[in-house]
């Protein structure tokens, strides 16, 4: 239906005063603004009532009923067969539920008349989703089957930007669980934060809420319940229409099951049975209405009549432009036959303007977005290949200062590094072939360098503290190579030189004479130095020096 405009292209309530009925000065009282700080349990439509018959389950607690699993079973309405629910970190045999064994429950996001949504963060993925769970435990079977009807709806939606995606549900302990995606908000909650909306804002969210409605009428489906608490704001500030717990399809025969929404938002001609799409723009329009305005809409009296005659308080609707103020008019009018449909709105030169810019907003924002994550990601890309650069810096470096100070023949020409006044208490220490079987004890290994020295003669190694003389030790990994012989003798097993490559690793340190002995008194004979440089190659074989040491004997091979 086109919008109503005249030649101005203005509506007529925008430049006609509205006749004021002979009961304004009443039915001015009917409406009111919106009081701030109001609990968020006030809006909620009224519970179902109580049954006065207790359950069955209460008359025969141990009867086993069909409809109460023992076990979570997935819900899904796209497969004829019930499926268990599959996932890698639940297991059966532990007593917590599904949902707790995969969520992390976050916080509670709200609370409708079915169920209570948390925030939860998935243990499988590690993303955040919303997890409605039924309030109520299932009464019977034809109580299950009425929950999970919401299920197999918002199996029948499909996917739309503008509509809050399903991801999956499941039932366990006679509740029913939906997972959806994660939204920022309602935009009841966002508007009893922030307060009305600018008109910018209002338009952008209409045009979102007509495309994602757009889509549920192309399918002959009607929402039957769109108010600002079942429309949700997305992190991209998107507004998805969501809550398809009362939704209906047109021509199956479900009309029969039609439920009412909250009567505030509610179409006049419901209340004749006439379950129309039309229905679906009067809530849109209300809800619109309710956040451009901030009024508090009545639900019922003379204001609730009064609205469904086509009157808007003009108190109210005085700050709206000439153009919002005619799509409301068009979304509200009672007739539902001469009511606009989405089609007509969303062709209507204003939202189609509306549309365009809000197509290009977001493609924007999605194109920054995509630009700010790439650059993310390159930063730490370049973060580690710096890391990695300066490594192998480091470790080129140390490896070029180990071979421009390796002497020919470490046993006939000391390094001078070597002080060998130092090594005096250790000149008698040897490797045997057991070391590799001694306790580690606890000392500070690497508090302390020293230097092995391998005598050709004997075939022993000597452990000389280097700690006044060698600062530029530290950080070489080879530098102990001066001790390792180019030609080893025949005597010298390789199994020993490989323990005296070991131990020439950087983290080779010395462990005082004093601190040996005294542990002494837990094993006095293992106050003996080669026990010292077996503790000390024990400390150095850690993964960091396993190149260094791979690397000295490549170097001896040559
Ligand atoms: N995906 C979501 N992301 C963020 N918040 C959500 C989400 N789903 C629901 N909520 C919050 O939980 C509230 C109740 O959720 P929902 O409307 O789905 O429950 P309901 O019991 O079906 O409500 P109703 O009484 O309208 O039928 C919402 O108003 C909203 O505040
Ligand atoms: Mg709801
Ligand atoms: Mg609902």
């Amino acid at each position: 239906m086109p919008l109503p405009q005249d030649a101005m292209g203005d509506s007529p309530l925008s430049r006609t005063p509205i006749p004021v009925p002979a009961f304004f000065k009443d039915a001015e009282c009917s409406f009111s603004r919106k009081r701030q700080g109001r609990p968020f349990c006030y809006t909620l439509p009224p519970r179902p009532p109580a049954k006065s018959v207790p359950p069955i389950s209460r008359i025969f607690p141990h009867r086993y009923q069909s409809w109460s699993q023992p076990r979570p079973q997935s819900v899904s309405f796209r497969s004829p067969e019930q499926q268990p629910l599959h996932s890698r970190l639940y297991d059966e045999s532990r007593r917590e539920l599904f949902f707790e064994q995969c969520f992390q429950r976050i916080c509670k996001l709200g609370r409708g008349s079915f169920g209570e949504v948390y925030k939860v963060r998935s243990r499988e993925d590690g993303r955040l989703y919303a997890v409605k769970r039924s309030m109520e435990h299932f009464r019977g079977e034809s109580d299950r089957q009425r929950k999970l009807a919401e299920v197999q709806k918002h199996e029948r939606v499909g996917c739309h930007p503008n509509l809050v995606r399903f991801v999956q549900a499941w039932e366990e302990k006679r509740r029913l669980y939906i997972q959806t995606e994660l939204c920022e908000a309602s935009l009841q909650q966002h508007c009893e934060e922030y307060g009305p909306l600018p008109e910018s804002k209002v338009w952008a969210f209409l045009c979102d809420l007509l495309r994602g409605l757009h889509h549920l009428h192309q399918r002959h489906l009607l929402h039957m319940d769109i108010k600002p608490a079942n429309i949700f704001l997305s992190s991209h500030s998107t507004c998805k229409l969501g809550d398809f717990g009362l939704m209906l399809e047109l021509g199956c025969g479900s009309l029969s099951d039609a439920q009412e929404g909250d009567p505030r938002y509610m179409a006049p001609e419901l209340l004749d049975g006439e379950y129309t799409k039309a229905a679906d723009v009067f809530s849109l329009g209300m809800s619109i209405l309710e956040i451009a305005c901030n009024m508090e809409l009545p639900k019922g009296g003379e204001g609730w009549q009064q609205l469904r005659q086509g009157y808007l308080p003009p108190e109210f609707t005085a700050s709206l432009s000439p153009e919002l103020l005619s799509v409301l008019t068009a979304m509200l009018e009672p007739d539902h036959k001469k009511r606009a449909t989405v089609d007509s709105l969303l062709s209507s030169p204003v939202l189609r303007r509306v549309a365009m810019w809000r197509s290009f907003i977001l493609n924007s924002q999605a194109g920054i977005n995509r630009a700010l994550s790439v650059c993310q990601w390159l930063l730490s890309f370049l973060v580690v290949l710096w890391m990695g650069v300066t490594w192998l810096a480091h470790w080129l470096l140390g490896c070029w200062n180990s071979s421009s100070k390796t002497p020919s023949s470490p046993a006939s020409t000391p390094t001078p590094l070597i002080d060998s006044s130092m090594s005096s208490d250790w000149e008698d220490d040897s490797l045997g072939d057991d070391v590799f079987d001694l306790p580690v004890k606890a000392a500070s290994p690497r508090s302390l360098p020293c230097i092995l020295q391998y005598h050709e003669g004997t075939g022993d190694l000597h452990t000389q503290n280097n700690i006044q003389n060698s600062p530029e030790v530290f950080p070489c990994p080879s530098v102990g190579n001066t001790s390792t012989p180019r030609n080893p003798s025949p005597e010298c097993s390789i199994r020993s030189r490989k323990r005296s490559l070991l131990c020439n690793s950087p983290n080779v340190s010395r462990i005082s004479q004093e601190s040996l002995c005294s542990d002494e008194s837990s094993s006095p004979s293992t106050c003996h130095s080669s026990r010292f440089v077996d503790e000390d190659c024990q400390h150095a074989f850690e993964p960091k020096n396993l190149l260094s040491m791979f690397e000295n004997v490549s170097m001896e091979q040559d």
